[in-house]
């Protein structure tokens, strides 16, 4: 009990790191750019960053320049870009070396080439985009400019999905057989009129919660889908908007492994009987040849997880990793957006990260998640129309 409000305590509170001075930095610091005064960028980059000695908050860019202005004052940046013109001019700004893109998923491809196109990093959230092929341009067009993207997958870079996939490729437990995700959140999550609910925005379930679901089940399984079997989804509305935006979605997929995924996603569950609210679902399964590895709350298991590993006709155990031990860095409270932090600067900065997520992973994704929606008859999301400027047309 102590160690979990201690663990609460230090997430809400991050000690500050000692001021570095630039002889003791690992690497030259960083200078970020925000596009978006996004609601996510506070617990994916602004508390982050407050422990990481190589990333300045540089600047925020917003289309309104009073919210910019106030985004930065409100959250350490040292300038804001604001106005029509706002996202574009944070890129031409020399100063900025990494971009985070926490835009509407819509915008991601645009937003991502262009800042790539100005010889920026970018720390991309998920998902990548609206389609594998857009995904596949980024990456080209990155690899082109020798530049860094990483999809903010943060789940991934955490000691407990790590651990799982430990145990499952130690061979304890045999052959997989059947792997299951599934993520939900309650009623109002995404109300009305959110980016959420937006097919045009790239918006809906399996987009958003689905995403992680497609992600973990594809890297538990350690091989890639062969076929989507059956796939289900229902409309967040009647309204004819709304036809193609999913509020729920579930889908069983053959993998390469010849085990069986089944993933399952609800933007917004609703109560029991209209009253009582439902748990969230947040769990990863992993059923084996000789017994079963459950991940209670693979998406933000810094506040709380619990493996449980139970080889069959053996007593279960559970298992928590808060941090890799050793001489592995990470601390008891970095967040799951804390530790793929640091892996992101130290893939920029020339170290090897403890983990990584590949544009070739990042593409794959993209592809079954478009997949699943040809199945269930939602079709993927509109690709952006946005046009690379002819030099960078060359990698599409
Ligand atoms: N990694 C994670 O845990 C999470 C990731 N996400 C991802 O982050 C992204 C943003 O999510 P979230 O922070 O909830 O989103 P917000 O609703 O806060 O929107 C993000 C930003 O999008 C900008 N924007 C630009 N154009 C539009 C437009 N046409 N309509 C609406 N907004 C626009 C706004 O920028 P401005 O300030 O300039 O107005 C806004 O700040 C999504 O891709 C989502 O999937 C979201 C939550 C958790
Ligand atoms: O990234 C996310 O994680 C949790 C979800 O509930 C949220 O909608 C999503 O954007």
């Amino acid at each position: 009990m102590l160690a979990f409000l201690s663990r609460i305590y230090y997430i809400l509170n991050p000690p500050q790191t000692r001021t570095p001075t630039y002889d003791t930095l690992p690497g030259k610091p960083l200078n970020f750019g925000c596009l978006g005064a996004a609601k996510i960028a506070p617990a994916a980059l602004i508390k982050p960053s407050r422990t990481h000695p190589e990333v300045v908050l540089y600047a925020v860019a917003a289309r309104d320049a009073k919210r910019a202005d106030e985004f930065a004052k409100k959250h350490g940046f040292l300038k804001s870009f604001g106005g029509l013109g706002g996202y574009q001019d944070m890129l031409d700004d020399p100063a900025v070396d990494v971009v985070y893109n926490p835009l509407p998923n819509g915008l991601h491809f645009e937003w991502t080439m262009k800042a790539l196109a100005a010889g920026k990093h970018v720390l991309l959230e998920k998902p990548a985009t609206c389609t594998a092929a857009e995904a596949a341009a980024i990456y080209a067009l990155a690899k082109r400019k020798n530049l860094v993207v990483l999809e903010a997958f943060h789940y991934r870079f955490h000691p407990a999905i790590q651990r799982v996939k430990a145990i499952i490729d130690s061979g304890e437990l045999g052959a997989i057989k059947r792997v299951e995700a599934a993520l939900t959140a309650p009623e109002g999550t995404a109300p009305e009129g959110d980016i959420r609910w937006d097919y045009n925005l790239g918006g809906g379930s399996t987009m958003d919660p689905g995403c992680y679901t497609v992600n973990v089940l594809r890297y538990l399984a350690g091989c890639e889908p062969t076929s989507v079997l059956t796939a289900k989804a229902i409309p967040y509305s009647d309204r004819p908007e709304h036809k193609q935006v999913d509020r729920i979605f579930w889908a069983t997929l053959a993998m390469e492994n010849e085990s069986i995924g089944e993933i399952h996603a609800n933007l917004d569950e609703k109560k029991l009987w209209g009253i009582i609210p439902r748990m969230p679902k947040l769990s990863a399964v992993v059923e084996c040849e000789n017994g079963t590895v459950e991940l209670f709350n693979f998406l933000i298991p810094h506040f709380y997880h619990s493996i449980r590993v139970h080889p069959r006709g053996k007593a279960a155990r559970v298992e928590k990793a808060y941090s890799f031990g050793g001489a592995a860095k990470g601390e008891v409270w970095w967040t799951t957006y804390r530790y793929q932090l640091e892996a992101f600067v130290d893939q920029i900065q020339g170290r090897t990260p403890q983990t990584w997520i590949n544009g070739e992973d990042t593409v794959a994704n993209m592809k079954w998640i478009e997949v699943i929606y040809a199945k269930d008859g939602f079709g993927s999301r509109p690709a952006s129309k946005y046009q690379p400027c002819a030099e960078d047309e060359r990698t599409m």
